[in-house]
């Protein structure tokens, strides 16, 4: 058993007064973790908080074994963030800029950083973006844009909230090749159930609290089952 790479321990996480996740203890090492859960149940929110981005309101975050508190700034240079909307990850006018930022953070050159940024691309038959405005870009393009920047620094686990919402199925299904064969451990909010079937490990939120953890095989159906029970339920 591979030491966890999140550790939550007694976590709870409130937006002002509203509480989203009560009491959570979980530690999670293996290496394709799942979250799935109605619209609101606090996925996100448990993303954010294994990345320090939202900050616990009671009890510790553990990510990388760092604290996500007092070694908060320590964490994006080792855990990748992929964001449901990506629009609020990217920062640069072209696709080139978007990409070298991380390198140019960890210290290359700016030529340096162009080059990797130029190499990346290419590896996903997409050299011709690299002076392409992301403003051109179509919200899926952006979403890939978006997954190369993560995926090229090489962090040690990746987070990924809702990858697959805005891509074609030709697309979807690169993506989810290149997912499947990375090496690091992920953690992904999806409401995909059929590429979530391959995790290791499925987590069923709801209410912020844990309705079933278990292998895909008895949680994805027992997820689906219930939500076939109660179809006119909008959550
Ligand atoms: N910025 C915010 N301010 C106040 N409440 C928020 C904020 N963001 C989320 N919430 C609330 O926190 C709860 C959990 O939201 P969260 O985004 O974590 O859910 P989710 O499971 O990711 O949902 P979805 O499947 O729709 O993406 C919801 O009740 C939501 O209304």
């Amino acid at each position: 058993m591979t030491a966890p790479h999140v550790i939550f321990d007694r976590v709870s996480f409130s937006y002002g007064d509203r509480s989203v996740i009560p009491d959570l203890s979980l530690a999670l090492s293996e290496r394709r973790v799942g979250l799935i859960g109605s619209n609101g149940s606090g996925k996100s929110s448990l993303l954010r908080l294994v990345h320090g981005l939202a900050q616990p309101t009671g009890g510790t975050v553990t990510t990388v074994g760092l604290n996500t508190k007092t070694d908060r700034k320590k964490i994006p240079s080792r855990v990748g963030f992929l964001f449901q909307d990506p629009d609020r990850q990217i920062i640069f006018p072209t696709v080139g800029e978007e990409i070298a930022f991380g390198f140019e953070e960890r210290g290359l050159t700016r030529q340096e950083a162009q080059r990797e940024a130029r190499s990346w691309l290419s590896r996903y038959g997409r050299s011709d973006w690299l002076e392409r405005g992301v403003h051109e870009l179509s919200e899926g393009q952006k979403q890939l844009v978006c997954l190369i920047s993560v995926i090229a620094l090489q962090p040690d686990l990746i987070l990924l909230d809702e990858p697959f919402a805005s891509l074609d199925l030709r697309t979807r299904l690169a993506f989810a090749k290149q997912l499947a064969a990375l090496p690091q451990p992920l953690i992904m909010a999806s409401h995909d159930l059929n590429f979530l079937a391959r995790f290791d490990r499925i987590l069923w939120l709801e209410g912020g609290r844990i309705r079933a953890d278990g292998p895909p095989e008895d949680v994805l159906t027992a997820y689906d089952a219930a939500a076939r029970a109660q179809p006119e339920v909008i959550s």
